[in-house]
């Protein structure tokens, strides 16, 4: 039996728990855009981008051949281009257009299952210029990029190095005689690899290079260099360009490869801001800080943040209205069968989802506010508080698309056979944030940057020298006596910074020992790196902790009660479900007693029930139209057999009652005739 809501035909079960929702969710709602207003607005925006039905395709993107997804990822790329350069500019308030706008970017992918081939443009290639050009360059190419009268991409990493920056093989060498730069690819291994949309897409890069002059090598520094005729696009002499072929997803951003021979830019194509070589061959660094030209990277770390939360916030919409129309089994042969969603072991896969997808919305606004501090101090010279940014910026984006990507596949797990299928949503968001881990700096890779900071701040709270913020905590790590466990929330956030402070700790006097035993200090570190990762994961652990509570406290302060309720309730479950995740951490560097332990995961048990009748409503809240799920199983309407069977009603395999292969071979092999 169905119910309609609004015109639209509800799946009972669905409709029965948006009955049973007893918070107001559009003041959830509010809160995770900021403001009632960033809702109308962001409504709107989509309402225009989504009403016309653009985003559509008429075969759906998973039947196309690779070259076909490709072609349809460019037009609607260029739909969506246009209508941000009209409709949407004004709507989304930006004087450009969006760049960074969270709305923007979120609309955007209602067109495309996968990602657009424009991503890098917008993502890295504008961002670039804007952070990486003295005025005079970036007056001269970013309303030519904003336009889109070029289109670019950053091409950094090579078939050889990905991680080691300082290990890139590519060449520019200065020639004073002609005032230009030779891009060389000296061996295979200098090729670049993997930028996004050089395939078949850009005209323009970003080139990132080991800068020679007057015979000296400077180190890498950002080019601007054209690839392709801007007139028929064709690859200019000098320039190898292609595509690398299939991946496990972003099968539409034509990642390439690109080579050079001997190809001359002029010298005005060294992005300037932080270094520039004049006419003669003189070298001159113009930053202070000599990781600078590493800042497209750092902006684009703290963009990720933000990304993964939204896709997880997809991925837990899909599974918990999945969770609450799906039935199966019957623990009490009296009654029907439950639904999914009433499962304790359920509810312990999926809120935890719900709730790092708040942590990290939260967490990623005050970052990118932490970040335009962090900018606006760099403009008037003053550069001493980016080495706790890039700690900071680099623990944020290893854990949270880590974190991401695994409790998406649990949202997948949680989903059973159906979330396997393509039309649940649940793989291409897979596949796109199991990415995210990887590109912008490993996970390992960056929190061991983190590590090195969290090291350095320990020797400075040895010293009773002072701490910058994100680690004063480390203060109280040489009081001698563990820390005292409380199951408060502020109790177990004290606790969680008691580990990353106890876990540092262990770090410096291994490597200490190990030195003194013999070891190089390399050597000493190398050894140490599991347990500095650790160290850095629990420090992340608390800042993501502390920044959520606190957020979430400040953010409800004039909330009705049961919206101060419910969110208390996901903050404590966040806090309950780490603490049960850490239990040894905790009986090493806090009093926890066992019968503590046992207690708290009653309490969690109890919280998860708790939450339950609120579990619909806590994912409608997340405000994501079906545009955006592209799942049969989360749709708004819950009608996800009607929509499994429709989807599959398309695939081209079934256009034929009898497959050419029956003739082909599975006859004459049943025939002996093979
Ligand atoms: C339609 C709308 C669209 C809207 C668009 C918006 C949406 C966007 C969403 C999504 C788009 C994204 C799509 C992107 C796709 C992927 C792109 C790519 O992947 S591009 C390649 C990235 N490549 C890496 O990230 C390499 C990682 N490697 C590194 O960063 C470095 O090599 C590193 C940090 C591992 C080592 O660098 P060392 O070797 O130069 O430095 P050491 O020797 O280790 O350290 C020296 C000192 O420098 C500091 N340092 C290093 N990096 C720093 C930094 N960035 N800032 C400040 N300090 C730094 C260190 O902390 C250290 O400090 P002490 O000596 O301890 O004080
Ligand atoms: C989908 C996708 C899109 C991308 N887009 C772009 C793009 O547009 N432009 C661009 O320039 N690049 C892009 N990249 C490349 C990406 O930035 C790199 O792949 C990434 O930085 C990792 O580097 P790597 O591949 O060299 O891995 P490696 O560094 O070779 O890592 C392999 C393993 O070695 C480990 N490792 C490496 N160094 C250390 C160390 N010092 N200590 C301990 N462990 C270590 C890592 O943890 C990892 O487990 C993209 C990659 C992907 C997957």
């Amino acid at each position: 039996m169905t119910q309609t809501n609004n015109n639209m035909t509800v799946n009972p079960d669905l409709a029965m728990e948006r009955a049973k929702c007893n918070f107001n969710v559009l003041e959830v709602t509010h809160i995770f855009d900021g403001g009632e207003r960033n809702t109308l607005q962001r409504k709107k925006i989509e309402d225009v981008a989504l009403n016309s039905g653009a985003s559509k395709d008429a075969l759906g993107e998973e039947h196309m051949s690779p070259k076909e997804k490709y072609e349809n990822a460019v037009r609607k790329s260029c739909i969506y281009a246009t209508m941000m350069k009209n409709e949407l500019a004004e709507l989304s308030g930006l004087e450009s257009f969006g760049v960074s706008s969270p709305v923007i970017r979120r609309t955007a992918d209602a067109f495309f299952k996968e990602v657009s081939p424009f991503l890098l443009h917008l993502g890295m290639f504008v961002p670039t210029i804007m952070g990486q050009c003295t005025p005079e360059q970036q007056s001269y190419w970013l309303p030519r990029a904003l336009d889109m009268q070029i289109i670019g991409t950053y091409a950094q990493t090579e078939l050889g190095h990905g991680t080691f920056i300082r290990g890139l093989e590519t060449t520019a060498t200065y020639d004073p005689e002609t005032e230009e730069f030779v891009l060389h690819s000296p061996t295979l291994s200098s090729y670049k690899w993997w930028a996004g949309g050089l395939g078949k897409t850009v005209n323009y890069c970003i080139v990132v290079a080991q800068l020679y002059t007057k015979g000296e090598c400077h180190g890498t520094h950002p080019f601007i260099v054209q690839i392709r005729d801007e007139d028929t696009h064709v690859p200019l002499p000098g320039i190898k360009v292609g595509e690398i072929g299939p991946k496990m997803g972003f099968n539409t951003a034509d990642n390439g490869f690109l080579g050079f021979d001997h190809y001359r830019i002029p010298r005005e194509h060294m992005l300037m801001k932080n270094a520039q070589v004049l006419k003669d061959g003189t070298y001159v660094k113009v930053a202070r800080h000599g990781k600078l030209t590493y800042g497209t990277m750092v902006f684009v770390r703290v963009v990720l943040v933000n990304e993964v939360a939204f896709n997880l916030a997809k991925a837990s919409t899909i599974a918990v209205r999945y969770s609450a129309i799906r039935r199966q089994s019957k623990p009490k042969p009296d009654e029907v069968e439950p639904q999914i969603l009433d499962y304790v072991t359920q509810q312990h896969k999926l809120f935890i989802a719900i709730a790092t997808a708040h942590a990290l919305q939260l967490c990623s606004t005050w970052l990118w506010e932490s970040f335009s501090a962090v900018l606006a101090q760099m403009k008037g010279g003053n550069t001493d508080t980016l080495p706790e940014f890039h700690a900071l910026s680099s623990c944020l984006k290893a854990i949270s698309t880590s974190d991401s990507a695994h409790l998406i596949e649990q949202c997948r797990h949680a989903c059973g056979g159906h979330g396997y299928m393509i039309s649940s949503g649940i793989p291409n968001l897979y596949n796109f944030v199991s990415a995210t881990r990887t590109y912008e700096g490993d996970y390992t890779v960056l929190l061991l940057q983190t590590a090195r900071f969290l090291v350095k701040a320990y020797e400075q709270a040895e010293a009773k020298k002072p701490l910058t913020p994100t680690v004063s905590y480390l203060a109280h790590a040489f009081s001698g006596s563990r820390a005292t466990w409380d199951n408060s929330p502020d109790g177990i956030i004290r606790s969680f910074q008691a580990l990353a402070a106890g876990k540092t700790a262990v770090c410096v006097t291994n490597m200490r020992k190990r030195m003194r035993a013999g070891l190089s200090q390399v050597d000493a570190w190398e050894m140490s790196t599991i347990q500095l990762v650790a160290a850095a994961e629990a420090h992340c652990r608390a800042v993501i902790a502390d920044t959520y509570r606190k957020e979430i406290v400040r953010l409800t302060a004039n909330s009705s009660p049961n919206v101060k309720v419910v969110m208390d309730q996901l903050t404590t479950l966040y806090l309950y479900y780490w603490a049960l995740e850490r239990t040894g951490d905790l009986l090493m560097f806090t009093s926890v007693s066992q019968k503590d332990l046992v207690d708290l995961q009653i309490a969690y048990e109890e919280l998860l029930l708790k939450i339950r009748p609120n579990a619909v409503g806590l994912v409608d809240a997340f405000d994501l139209r079906d545009e955006l799920l592209h799942s049969t199983l989360g749709s708004y309407d819950g009608r996800v057999y009607e929509r499994l069977m429709e989807e599959a009603l398309k695939s081209p395999m079934n256009k034929e009652p009898v497959s050419d292969a029956y003739s082909k071979y599975l006859r004459p092999m049943m025939k002996g005739k093979l």
